[in-house]
């Protein structure tokens, strides 16, 4: 293979007039855990499906394990995985039975089906609640077995959308560490996310907005291209603190965290905090200023920002 698990180009999803796709070149590595990061409707789940080839693309060309997607997205189906974020198993079937129904879709043989649930109502601790309704199980479990079940049949790749939008922070970390060991086990992973700290496990990410790709690298190099300067400003007022700095053109954006206000100033300012007190040295007298590291929502606040920022009345 290339060493590409999926490219994409110039892929575009049209619904009517309205463009939720639009214009996606993509390169995701082999065994890598690769993410999808934006807010509600910014397209994550329709780039998901055009490229299991359950949706036929407007426009543009996509290659899924070596294979033109949609025209070969039955072949691809027996090397995929795909795990959607509604739970698409049987509720009134208990977790061996919907194992079982999951191995004969993929039409496993009985000797290796029979071996196949067993170990993975081991691996996904299951076996205890082998007898349980699906309707049953707690959040975590029913993701464990949601899981389970898209990887039954070992599939190369595995397309993840949104999977710990139900689960609790404990179960989502054991999730991820079941991810990286799929990953170790050759399985490439495309995950969608709107959590900002799931995004920064991911090998690679590529932040979707609109439709859109706003950036695509590994979360380090983000963090390190961001632009700006993060500052933390404490004190009272941050409300009328926040309005004052908005008008500034080198202030990229402000946001309040319970008791500090924190300022992305654009990079070409070299001493920032010296620069914010200059600016408005009453308002700042009392307060304390502090360089901060950036997060990812701070590259996504700037990437998304960069887009809008053509016609926005700043002060220049
Ligand atoms: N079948 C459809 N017909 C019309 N519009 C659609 C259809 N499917 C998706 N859309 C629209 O396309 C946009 C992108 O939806 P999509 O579900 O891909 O977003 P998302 O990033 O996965 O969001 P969420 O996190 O809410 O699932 C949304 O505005 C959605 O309403």
């Amino acid at each position: 293979m290339s060493g590409l698990a999926i490219t994409a180009e110039g892929l575009t999803r049209r619904f009517g007039d309205f463009v939720a796709v639009n214009n996606l070149d993509l390169m995701i590595p082999e065994n890598t855990i690769y993410g999808f990061l934006g807010p509600n409707g910014c397209g994550k789940s329709t780039t998901m499906r055009l490229l299991t080839g359950l949706l036929t693309p407007s426009a543009g060309k996509v290659k899924v394990l070596d294979m033109d997607i949609p025209k070969n997205s039955e072949a691809l189906r027996r090397r995929m995985g795909y795990m959607t974020q509604k739970f698409s198993l049987y509720d009134n079937l208990t977790v061996e039975e919907n194992l079982k129904f999951i191995a004969r879709i993929y039409n496993l043989p009985a000797r290796t089906s029979k071996s196949r649930v067993e170990q993975q109502l081991s691996e996904f601790g299951l076996n205890q609640h082998r007898k349980r309704l699906a309707g049953n199980l707690s959040g975590g479990q029913r993701q464990r077995l949601a899981l389970s079940a898209a990887t039954l049949h070992q599939p190369e790749l595995l397309l993840l959308d949104e999977p710990t939008s139900a689960v609790d922070p404990e179960n989502r970390r054991d999730f991820w560490e079941t991810l990286f060991d799929l990953c170790e086990q050759d399985t490439t992973i495309l995950v969608s996310t709107h959590y900002m700290d799931e995004a920064e496990r991911c090998h690679r990410l590529a932040i979707l907005e609109s439709g859109c790709k706003r950036a695509d690298d590994a979360p380090k190099a983000l963090l390190e291209n961001l632009g700006a300067y993060v500052l933390e400003v404490d004190g009272d007022n941050l409300r009328q603190v926040k309005s004052t700095l908005e008008p500034l053109a080198e202030v990229l954006s402000t946001a309040q965290q319970g008791t500090y206000l924190r300022v992305l100033i654009d990079e070409h300012i070299s001493m920032p905090e010296q620069w914010l007190r200059q600016q408005y040295p009453e308002l700042m007298a009392e307060r304390t200023i502090q360089q901060v590291r950036p997060s990812l929502e701070d590259v996504f606040v700037q990437c998304t920002r960069q887009e809008e920022s053509t016609g926005q009345d700043k002060r220049h």
